[in-house]
């Protein structure tokens, strides 16, 4: 690590950044124009060995929904080291840096690895469900879909429709990240080459008695003709429906299509309705996934960002080996919309570390289950109880997308 520069990057280093992590990964990086578009080189941190470029982290600003509020996250991607380079400490020199340095009280990410963040303070904070339907197996109820409630848009149109939608979801379920007018033409962007041999993109919408496009899906055919007949596959890659009728008209258009025997789907909720509108849970074929990682990088703003489901009165001894000023005692109060959080020097109710408030944060996982391995302590009896209740929230955190 010795002769090893680590600093900011320059708008120039586009394509060196792009390289690295595409080399890293393993996929074919090579850049385009929304994607010059949208790196933002001042937030992007590189390792440089003899003017070469060998390491990177990239930080996308972006919002993300948590519990009761809508707040900024560091949407940390592109983390990669050459080859070349690796267990040389060359990562850890990136996020400790980025994560001492960026705005935001919240970092979040989705981690190739499981085995990557935790030793930086990230938690999973959100799992995600992976279904692969049988159709026909499944059994959807019979919802019965008017002329005139579904339809498709052109990706014009579309840039347009759905960004409301999107942002009506995020007022209800965390762990769903805002999109730029930039992040949703590159969400929409087709290229033939990325397809994986299914056919362009539909942009499905359902609109109410009014006209008005109230739930969209993303989805992919892909014809496949077995000996026995069809077995045409259907991917899912995006359902946002906010308002009741459309979720059910979209799910059961998608579940019936004509020819298919499959539908994947990546990114449905821990408490995703759609159980409710088959017959046989079972041939959803469920997979529970890990999702968004987050890590805390300043206690009293990230805890003051988000909202609490009863109120809550409560000492918190925190510790955080990476950055100074999130270790001690804070004073949480919340009731309602009036939040606050202050260092204190009064004694602790419970003792926890960054990882594990970052791990409850979302209100997808509870502060008991980290009691129950000693990696959160009770000091003031009774108060386990009542700040895992606070901390929780009425629906699952779920991402929607790999950043
Ligand atoms: C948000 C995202 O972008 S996710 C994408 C992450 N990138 C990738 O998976 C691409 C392929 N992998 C890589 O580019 C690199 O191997 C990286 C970025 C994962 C790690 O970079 P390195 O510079 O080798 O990491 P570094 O030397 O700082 O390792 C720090 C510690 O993490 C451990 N570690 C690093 N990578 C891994 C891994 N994939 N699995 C388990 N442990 C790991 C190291 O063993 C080391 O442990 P130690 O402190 O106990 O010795």
């Amino acid at each position: 690590m010795s002769d090893i520069e680590v600093r900011t990057a320059e708008a120039a280093e586009f394509e060196a950044v792009q390289a690295v992590f595409g080399g890293a990964m393993m996929f074919d990086a090579t850049p385009d124009d929304l994607g010059r578009q949208l790196f933002e080189p001042e937030r992007t941190l590189v390792a440089v060995d003899g003017g070469e470029v060998i390491g990177t982290t990239r930080a996308l600003t972006r919002e993300l929904s948590v519990p009761g509020a809508v707040v900024d996250a560091a949407h940390v991607t592109g983390v990669g080291v050459r080859a070349t380079h690796r267990r040389r400490g060359v990562m850890s020199s990136l996020i400790g840096r980025q994560l001492r340095e960026v705005p935001e009280a919240i970092a979040v990410l989705w981690a190739s690895e499981s085995a990557i963040y935790g030793r930086f303070g990230y938690a999973g904070a959100a799992w995600g469900i992976g279904y692969e339907i049988e159709l026909h197996r499944v059994g959807p109820t019979n919802e019965r879909i008017r002329p005139g409630e579904l339809g498709e848009l052109t990706v014009d149109d579309a840039l347009k429709e759905l960004p409301p939608l999107l942002r009506r979801l995020q007022a209800q379920r965390p762990g769903v990240s805002g999109r730029s007018d930039l992040g949703w033409q590159k969400h929409l962007q087709d290229k033939p080459d990325e397809r994986n041999g299914r056919l362009a993109r539909q942009i499905l919408v359902h609109r109410d008695e009014a006209g008005t496009i109230d739930g969209y899906a993303l989805w992919r055919g892909k014809m496949n003709w077995t000996a026995t007949g069809p077995a045409n596959e259907v991917n899912l890659e995006e359902l946002v429906a906010p308002d009741p009728t459309a979720y059910r008209a979209l799910w059961q258009h998608l579940l019936t299509m004509d020819l298919s025997a499959k539908l994947s789907y990546g990114y449905a909720a821990v408490d995703e309705p759609l159980q409710q509108l088959v017959s046989t849970p079972t041939a959803l074929d469920r997979r529970l996934n890990e999702s968004l990682w987050l890590r805390i990088t300043d206690v009293p703003r990230a805890l003051q960002g988000r909202r609490y489901v009863v109120p809550i009165n409560v000492v918190l001894d925190v510790t955080d080996d990476l950055i100074q000023s999130n270790t001690g005692h804070f004073h949480l109060t919340a009731d309602g919309d009036t939040v606050t959080c202050e260092r204190t020097d009064a004694p602790a109710d419970l003792a926890l570390s960054i990882t594990e408030l970052g791990a409850v944060y979302l209100g997808g996982r509870p502060l008991t289950e980290f009691a129950a391995t000693g990696r959160v302590t009770e000091q003031t009896p009774g108060t386990l109880n009542q700040t895992t209740a606070a901390f929780g929230w009425p629906v699952a955190p779920a991402s929607l997308e790999i950043f």
